[in-house]
């Protein structure tokens, strides 16, 4: 296990493969989650990627920081660890929440970021309103209150059998994140917008999304791609919010295919 003490907060990370060696994907994670749910595409990339995953501040094993965090406080996050790792030009890979990071590190540090991946996220996500109700319930209720609500956004109804132990542990990977960290992610996410700044993203760019996603939809995926010059756009058929855990083989015939199609010197590659 890796950790770095960055921006005053504790970061729990991973680095798989040499990124001095090879070129470098960095993976940005969603609402709720921790690194682990990029596995099953790690382990297809590996050998010919190298790979930083890390749990964003208030989830998983790092710190949640001070209060309010805003996503410019996440991407910054991030840039500290990708100067750590001495990585520039990465690919960045975000899934939700995560893509609005790497819009921002994008923003902010254009130095770090070679091409994005935007997986099943947006220029805006969702209203505040839904983010403001979203935060009391968890507030009074904890965040197991909410959690079937989110998995029918999260996973399609396949994939939320109760048998399917797979889909339990992905409950208990929500339900045991900070109750603070999440509340601080939710606020954070309500009060992001890069409209604006989505036209002005001069990297190769993919915007990817889940046909049944019911927290970032294509229909608002699609108009983040129109909004960046030049985006590609790819629909995975028979995956709600989260592909790199309900459709893997998937995702990473996409990721493979667009990193293949990027010309070589336009990233770390
Ligand atoms: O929890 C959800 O609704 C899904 C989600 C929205 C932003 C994010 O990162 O995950």
């Amino acid at each position: 296990m890796q950790f770095a003490r960055i921006n005053d907060v504790t970061i729990h990370y991973q680095v798989i493969g040499a990124p001095a060696d090879r070129p470098v994907i960095v993976f940005t994670n969603s609402l709720g989650t921790d690194f682990r749910i990029w596995r099953d595409v790690v382990v297809r990339l590996a050998g010919d990627y190298a790979i930083v995953l890390y749990d964003k501040r208030g989830h998983g094993l790092s710190d949640v920081g001070q209060l309010p965090s805003s996503i410019e406080d996440h991407a910054t996050d991030l840039a500290g660890l990708l100067d750590l790792l001495s990585v520039k030009n990465a690919v960045v890979c975000g899934l939700s929440v995560g893509g609005l990071i790497a819009q921002s590190l994008y923003q902010r540090r254009p130095d770090l970021v070679g091409a994005l991946i935007l997986c099943d996220t947006a220029h805006k996500i969702g209203t505040a309103e839904s983010w403001n109700a979203r935060i009391a319930a968890v507030a009074k209720n904890g965040i197991a209150s909410i959690v079937d609500a989110i998995m029918e956004r999260w996973f399609t109804p396949a994939f939320r059998r109760p048998e399917n132990t797979a889909y339990s542990g992905y409950c208990n990977m929500l339900t045991r994140q900070p109750v603070e960290g999440y509340i601080a992610a939710c606020e954070a996410i309500r009060d992001a917008d890069f409209s604006e700044a989505a036209k002005a993203i001069a990297v190769p760019t993919i915007c990817i999304v889940g046909d049944q996603d019911g927290s970032t939809p294509p229909d608002l995926v699609l108009s983040t791609a129109r909004l960046i010059p030049d985006a590609r756009y790819e629909v995975i058929a028979d995956c709600a919010h989260i592909p790199c855990v309900e459709q893997p083989e998937a995702l990473t015939a996409i990721i493979r295919a667009f990193l293949t199609s990027i010309p070589p010197g336009d990233t770390n590659r």
